[in-house]
C-alpha cells in the first residue's frame, strides 16, 4: 500500500524546494485532492511542516553522516526521515524503512541504499546527543543549529533582546511551535461572546481576541461574514493602542497607509465607525485605507465595511498634508516576527533585503508624519523585531524633524506585561504568545 501521508509530505517538501511553494497553501490542497483526512492528514501536515521548521538542524546532522552532498530529492527524503527519527520518535525501523521505500519508489534503488546507510547513522543518537556534535561552539552558531534558524536571524533576534542568549533561545524555541488560531471580533459587528458560542475561548490580552482550539476558522459564521477575522493578538493590540491615544480637537479622519490585506484596517474601520463603549470609543469616524497593490487593496475593500479604500503609493501621497487625525503605518518589512506561521519562511528571508526595506520604511514614516495634523498621532508598526526596521528607523526619522515627539506606547497597553524598556512596545512569541510585532506611537507637535 502506498504511504499516502509520507508521499504528500515529500511532495510538499519538493515543491517548496523546487518552485518556492508555500507549504501552508499547498498542503491543504494536496490533502483535498488526494482525499486524505483524519490521522493521515494530521501525519502528512506534521511531517511536512515539522521537517521544514527543523531542517537547519537536520541538515547539519545529515551532513555529518554523509561523505557527499545528496541530490535535492534524496536530501528532502533524508530530512523527512531525520524528523521522524529525532523529533517525532517514530520507531527507528519504521522511520528508516518507510523513508527508504519512499526513496526507492520516487528516486531509485541506488539512492535508497544510500538513504538507508545515512539514516541508520542518524538513528544512532537522540537529538540532544547530536546537537553538541554538530552545532558550532559560538552562541549564535550554536543556537542557529540547535533551534534551526538561519544565523543572521538568530543574530538579529539576539540584538533585539539585548544580547541575552537564554532569552534568544526561548524565542527561537517558541518560533518552532505552531501558533494558536486567534480570531478578532470586530466591535459593533461581532463580539467575543459570539465567537465563544462558536467554540472559541476568550483571548488573554486583547478585548477583541478569541482563540479557536480546533476546526476551520472559515466555518465560523462571523468570520465568513467578515464581522470577525483571523488576526494575531499583537495586530489587534497595535490598532487598539492607536485608537486609545487621546487627541485634542478634531478626531474624525483616520488613515491606514499600508492596509493590505486588511487585518488592521478591518479592526480600525469597526472602531472608527461603530466605536466601543467598553473602551470609551464614540464611533462616527472615517477610515481611509490605502495600499500600493491593487489586488491587496481589493482584499481590504472586501474585509472592511465603512472604510474608503484606494490603491495609492504612500510615498507619493494622494492626500493633503495634515489631513488625518490618526495614521496607522504598518510598514512592509521582513516579517521576521511571524516566522512561526509559515514553516519555510525563515529559509526564504534574505538579509540583503533589509537595507532596501529600511529606506522604504523611512520614506513611508516621513509621509505618515506629514499626513497627520499637529496634535494627531502616527502608529509605526512592523511585524519584525529587527532593530534595523524598528527602533533605528524611528530614531533616524525623529532625528531629522523637530515637530514630532515619541509617546510611551506601553502606557496605552497597560494590560500587557513585559513590552520592553520603551518608549516603544515590542511583543514576543515567547513572552506573550503573539507575533514579534513592534509599535512606536508618535505625536505631531
Ligand atoms: C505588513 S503589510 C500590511 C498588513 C496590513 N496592515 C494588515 O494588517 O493586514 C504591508 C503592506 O504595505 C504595502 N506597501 C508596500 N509599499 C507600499 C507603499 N509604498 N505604499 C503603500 N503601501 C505599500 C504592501 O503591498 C503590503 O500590503
Amino acid at each position: 500500500m502506498r504511504d499516502e501521508a509520507r508521499n504528500a509530505a515529500f511532495d510538499v517538501l519538493r515543491a517548496v524546494d523546487e518552485r518556492d511553494a508555500y507549504a501552508n497553501l499547498l498542503m491543504p490542497r494536496l490533502l483535498r485532492e488526494r482525499r486524505l483526512g483524519g490521522r493521515d492528514a494530521a501525519l502528512a501536515t506534521e511531517l511536512a511542516y515539522g521537517t521544514l521548521r527543523g531542517l537547519g538542524t537536520y541538515d547539519a546532522i545529515i551532513e555529518y553522516c554523509t561523505d557527499r552532498a545528496p541530490d535535492p530529492d534524496v536530501r528532502d527524503a533524508l530530512r523527512l526521515g531525520a524528523h521522524q527519527l529525532l523529533k517525532m520518535r517514530v520507531p527507528p525501523h519504521a522511520a528508516v524503512g518507510t523513508t527508504v521505500d519512499l526513496v526507492r519508489l520516487r528516486v531509485g534503488v541506488g539512492a535508497s541504499k544510500f538513504a538507508n546507510a545515512v539514516l541508520r547513522k542518524v538513528a544512532a543518537r537522540p537529538l540532544d546527543d547530536w546537537i553538541p556534535i554538530v552545532a558550532p561552539e559560538d552562541p549564535v552558531g550554536h543556537m542557529s543549529v540547535a533551534h534551526s534558524h538561519p544565523r543572521w536571524i538568530v543574530s538579529a533576534f539576539r540584538d533585539a533582546l539585548g544580547g541575552d542568549d537564554a532569552e534568544t533561545a526561548d524565542l527561537l524555541a517558541a518560533d518552532n511551535v505552531r501558533p494558536l488560531v486567534t480570531l478578532v471580533a470586530r466591535p459593533g459587528r461581532s463580539s467575543v461572546a459570539e465567537l465563544q458560542d462558536s467554540g472559541a475561548e476568550a483571548g488573554r490580552y486583547s478585548p477583541y481576541a478569541a482563540y479557536l482550539p480546533e476546526g476551520d476558522p472559515g466555518q465560523v459564521l462571523a468570520v465568513a461574514e467578515y464581522r470577525a477575522a483571523v488576526q494575531d493578538e499583537a495586530s489587534q493590540l497595535v490598532a487598539l493602542a492607536l485608537a486609545r491615544v487621546p487627541v485634542e480637537g478634531r478626531d474624525e479622519f483616520w488613515l491606514d497607509m499600508c492596509a493590505g490585506p486588511g487585518g488592521k484596517a478591518g479592526l480600525l474601520d469597526a472602531i472608527a465607525a461603530y466605536g466601543d463603549p467598553d473602551e470609551g470609543f464614540p464611533g462616527g469616524k472615517h477610515l481611509l485605507a490605502a495600499d500600493v497593490q491593487y489586488h491587496r487593496a481589493r482584499l481590504v475593500w472586501q474585509t472592511t465595511r465603512e472604510a474608503s479604500v484606494i490603491t495609492a503609493d504612500g510615498t507619493e501621497p494622494a492626500w493633503r498634508p495634515g489631513a488625518f487625525d490618526r495614521v496607522m503605518l504598518d510598514a512592509p518589512c521582513t516579517g521576521l516576527g511571524a516566522l512561526r506561521r509559515r514553516p519555510e519562511a525563515r529559509w526564504r528571508r534574505d538579509p540583503a533585503g533589509v537595507p532596501g526595506l529600511g529606506a522604504l520604511q523611512r520614506g513611508l514614516l516621513a509621509t505618515a508624519l506629514d499626513a497627520v495634523r499637529p496634535g494627531g498621532v502616527v502608529a509605526y508598526v512592523t511585524c519584525s523585531p529587527h532593530l534595523a526596521e524598528t527602533g533605528i528607523v524611528v530614531s533616524d526619522v525623529l532625528r531629522r524633524r523637530e515637530d514630532v515627539e515619541q509617546l510611551d506606547a506601553r502606557s496605552y497597553l497597560t494590560e500587557v506585561p513585559d513590552l520592553g524598556d520603551g518608549p516603544h512596545a515590542q511583543f514576543w512569541p515567547h513572552r506573550h504568545g503573539m507575533d514579534a510585532m513592534f509599535l512606536a506611537l508618535l505625536r505631531k507637535r
